[in-house]
């Protein structure tokens, strides 16, 4: 059907789209459409998109499909995470879960796999159980530009973390040491990397390392990130006095590695402890613990006391940036 439309070359496309949108003059029922290296942005008023200056010419474009959300489907807004193609359901009641996951692939949301917590994180690894509703638990997540393929069923990955893990990211400089003592599939030393940083991240899981190696890869940092499997007591032995920056993201039992914190310190290092701590004092026990291990060898300064997210009823969860410096 042939509808005004203006007409721009495609690399000028998203500026001008984004501009006619700011006039709320885009027509939201057609498509925009490429035809013989031209793109056509169908608009409400065509005279009014040439008194802004533009080639206003009518061209047949088709019509635009609404998107089916979940909810139209449901009647209600299902609640479920995002992590790459995989919607994360927390949801008790099997039937329940079963129709929002449903509802979830029938929409057109880009989503292949639904799956329903089965456990909490649990162990040493802090990988939970799953319920696969649809597809399977490997995928491929986009955080901050960066890309992390993952499998759900054998390393731990919280997507809520992401703008926490951005702020730290934003404070490391080319040049520097970093250690990531607890690093999972690489969300902390990927970026750190990315802007110059030399880093090794350890951990316990095998499945998780392989993973770090495959997205350090993948994010073309590989040569600046060195993945370590083991425990990091252990992996800490070689690389005494060597981190300008430590990263542990191990809540709940972060204070029983401090002392390898302190062998793994350089003579100016930075700390970004977290912690699940009661909401009364959810900082005073990481710092205490922390200047039981590292005083009086060095000097410590509490940099950052920030809550990153409320964890359970009472519960935060905190990070502390700390500066060690002997
Ligand atoms: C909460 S996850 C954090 C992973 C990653 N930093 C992130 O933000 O996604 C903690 C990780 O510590 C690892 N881990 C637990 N104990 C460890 C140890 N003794 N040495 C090294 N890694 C360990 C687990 O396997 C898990 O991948």
């Amino acid at each position: 059907m042939e509808v005004p439309c203006v007409r721009v070359r495609p690399q000028e496309g998203e500026t001008t789209r984004s501009a006619l949108a700011a006039r709320d003059l885009v027509d939201d029922d057609h498509e925009i459409t490429v035809a013989d290296g031209w793109l056509y942005v169908p608009v409400d008023d065509g005279e009014a998109a040439e008194r802004e200056g533009y080639t206003v010419v009518a061209h047949d474009v088709p019509p635009r499909r609404g998107q089916v959300m979940p909810a139209d489907i449901l009647g209600e807004e299902p609640s479920y995470e995002r992590l790459g193609d995989i919607a994360i359901l927390d949801i008790e009641d099997a039937e329940a879960a079963r129709a929002v996951a449903d509802a979830i692939v029938e929409s057109d949301l880009p989503i292949d796999s639904v799956v329903n917590r089965a456990s909490k994180v649990k162990g040493e690894l802090r990988v939970r159980d799953w319920d696969v509703l649809v597809g399977d638990t490997r995928t491929v997540h986009r955080e901050y530009g960066f890309e992390y393929a993952l499998d759900l069923a054998s390393v731990y990955f919280s997507p809520r973390l992401a703008t926490e893990r951005h702020r730290v990211a934003e404070q490391v400089e080319s040049g520097e040491r970093a250690f990531d003592m607890f690093a999972g599939v690489g969300p902390f030393v990927i970026p750190f990397a990315a802007r110059g940083a030399t880093c090794v991240g350890a951990d316990l899981n095998e499945a998780a390392v392989e993973f770090l190696r495959e997205n350090a890869e993948r994010n073309g940092v590989a040569d600046r990130v060195t993945a370590v499997a083991g425990d990091v007591r252990e992996v800490a032995t070689e690389y005494e006095g060597w981190a300008d920056r430590l990263v542990m993201n191990l809540p709940h039992s972060a204070d029983a590695f401090l002392d390898t914190a302190v062998t793994l310190a350089g003579d100016d290092c930075t700390l970004h402890y977290y912690d699940i701590q009661h909401d009364e004092d959810p900082f005073g026990p990481g710092e205490r613990a922390i200047r039981d291990a590292a005083e009086p060898e060095y000097t410590v300064r509490v940099e950052t006391r920030r809550l990153v997210r409320s964890y359970a009823p009472h519960e935060e969860n905190v990070c502390l940036d700390v500066r060690l410096t002997r």
